[in-house]
């Protein structure tokens, strides 16, 4: 049997710290529970002293949240230590999370201080927390760069103070795999104490090492990892939980094991993505939109012969619902006839080649080829008689939000009006009156693409029919409008015979 790896989840103390992402003790609890759900061991949730609100977070936490163990990071500060166990007060199981500076840069240029008494500060706060709680970890902070007969030292004076758990943090982020690797492998070896505390990695970003670093400090004998959602943290963000747990799923090699319950991570990234207003980037491993997209024609018809031969990960796994197929001057012909057979044109042999050259004129002069485009390229074969375009939008706002859509669908025009709570939701309200291919709106996304008040919205949208995703993109600078586009787009990508157009 592999050891299980404590998974430590520090989004919302870490994760938090980035700016714009703060939440509010309401949304924290939020983000608590779904973290329980996905089965993290530890959740960071705040640092108490830090200001009332983050105190009051941790405290509500507490109460809302049950299995995990809620920890509370301080400073080697009595005052700190205090506070953070206060907030603690209703946690079944509480953990005071302390420590201080190691490296040199930390020692002289920070703290002002000098070895001995970070040492002497560090003993004295373990054994102070360990009044309030019996679970406390220390911080070596900056450990990456510290001296390592130093760090060796201070560990075990720390374990020796009652730390159950020391933690390594490479908090500049500077450190190779193979050097972070090192440094737990000497800690295993040369402080006597060591086992009786769990070793635990807690790796920045700075270099995009953070992942590597992590699996390494694992593979040298550390069994809590510090992760945040995403890889959201201070500066180039912390270790990407789901990037620790896929490749220890994937590579037996690592032999530990996690509680993680994977098929969560998806809908869990999104959710902290929403709500600390942070895009997830679109190449981002493992909860990317493209991390299961594929947009070149060699890999597009090995992926549709067998997904295996480009994909490591079955996407249900991780809870994205299937790989897509995207179109561009890069396809070939076996990707384009996947979305010509889901649009209900079934093209073979000659008639496939013709329809394949006239695609890759348009490809190499449009950059999404959307069923639009396809359409328009096999109107002889075509039953075109659903396809939907957006003609007109409106709405107004006085009092109630109402809004008004001309459709065109085949020859046949439509228009429709609806209220809703908000000018987007009233449009896409409207168009369903008129299309209602039982959807579901399950993902919605709006990223500016650069940061003035008069710039373009890109709209991303996730329709699901059943278990089957339809993906809808559009970009504008009047968000009401680009939404309405990328729901269009969306609708206009189920397959004809199931969309279902209401008079
Ligand atoms: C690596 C990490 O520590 S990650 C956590 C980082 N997160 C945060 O900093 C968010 C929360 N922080 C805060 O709200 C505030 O910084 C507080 C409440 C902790 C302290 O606020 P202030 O008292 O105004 O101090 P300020 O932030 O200006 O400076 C930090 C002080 O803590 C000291 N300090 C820093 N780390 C530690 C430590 N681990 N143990 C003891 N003292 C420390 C610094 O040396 C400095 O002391 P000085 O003023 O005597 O030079
Ligand atoms: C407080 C510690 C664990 C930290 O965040 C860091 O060193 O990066």
């Amino acid at each position: 049997m592999s050891d299980k790896l404590w998974i430590f989840d520090t989004t919302l103390r870490d994760g938090e710290q980035v700016p714009g992402c703060q939440l509010n003790t309401r949304e924290k609890i939020v983000v608590a529970k779904a973290l329980e759900e996905l089965g993290v061991d530890i959740i960071e949730a705040g640092f108490p002293i830090s200001s009332p609100g983050d105190f009051n977070s941790v405290l509500e936490i507490s109460k809302a949240v049950s299995n995990p163990i809620i920890c509370a990071l301080s400073r080697a500060v009595e005052k700190d230590i205090e506070v953070a166990a206060d907030s603690l007060k209703y946690a079944k199981k509480g953990r005071i999370h302390t420590g201080i500076g190691v490296s040199p840069y930390h020692i002289q240029y920070k703290l002002r201080s000098h070895p001995d008494d970070i040492v002497e500060r560090a003993v004295k706060a373990v054994k102070y927390a360990k009044h309030f709680v019996e679970d406390v970890e220390f911080y070596a902070e900056d450990a990456g760069r510290a001296e390592l007969d130093f760090l060796a030292r201070i560990i075990e004076a720390a374990i020796k103070a009652g730390a159950t758990v020391v933690n390594i943090p490479d908090t500049t982020g500077y450190c190779l795999p193979e050097q972070y690797g090192a440094i737990i492998r000497y800690l295993k070896e040369n402080v006597s104490n060591i086992d009786k505390a769990i070793i635990s990695t807690h790796c920045h970003n700075d270099l995009g090492m953070a992942t590597a670093n992590t699996l390494a400090g694992v593979q040298n004998g550390a069994r809590q990892a510090e992760l945040t959602i995403n890889g959201i943290g201070e500066r180039a963000g912390n270790t990407s939980m789901e990037e620790v747990v896929m490749a220890i799923k994937c590579h037996h090699g690592i032999d530990v094991h996690t509680n993680i319950q994977t098929p969560k991570i998806y809908e869990t990234s999104r959710l902290i993505s929403k709500l600390m207003n942070m895009p997830v980037q679109p190449n981002k491993a493992i909860v990317g939109r493209n991390a299961f997209a594929h947009s070149s024609g060699i890999h597009q018809d090995g992926v549709l012969k067998h997904r295996e031969n480009y994909e490591i990960i079955d996407p249900k796994e991780v809870g994205v619902h299937e790989s897509s197929i995207v179109l561009t001057a890069r396809s070939g012909r076996a990707a384009l006839k996947f979305h010509l057979d889901s649009l209900g044109v079934e093209l073979e042999g000659d008639a496939l080649r013709e329809v394949y050259e006239d695609f890759l004129v348009l490809a190499d002069s449009k950059r999404d080829i959307g069923p639009k485009d396809l359409l328009s390229l096999v109107g002889k074969y075509l039953d075109d008689s659903s396809f939907i375009e957006l003609e007109k939008v409106s709405y107004e706002s006085n009092g109630n939000i109402k809004a008004k859509v001309t459709l065109k669908v085949g020859d046949k025009t439509y228009e429709a009006k609806s209220e809703g709570n908000g000018p987007v939701d009233a449009v896409l309200k409207a168009i369903a009156k008129v299309v209602k291919p039982d959807i579901v709106l399950e993902e919605f996304l709006i990223q500016a693409i650069t940061a003035g008040s008069d710039d373009v919205a890109k709209v991303h949208m996730r329709l699901m029919q059943g278990e089957k995703p339809f993906y809808g993109f559009a970009s504008n600078s009047d968000i009401v409008l680009a939404s309405a586009q990328a729901y269009v787009d969306a609708l206009n990508k189920i397959p004809v015979k199931d969309k279902v157009i209401v008079a």
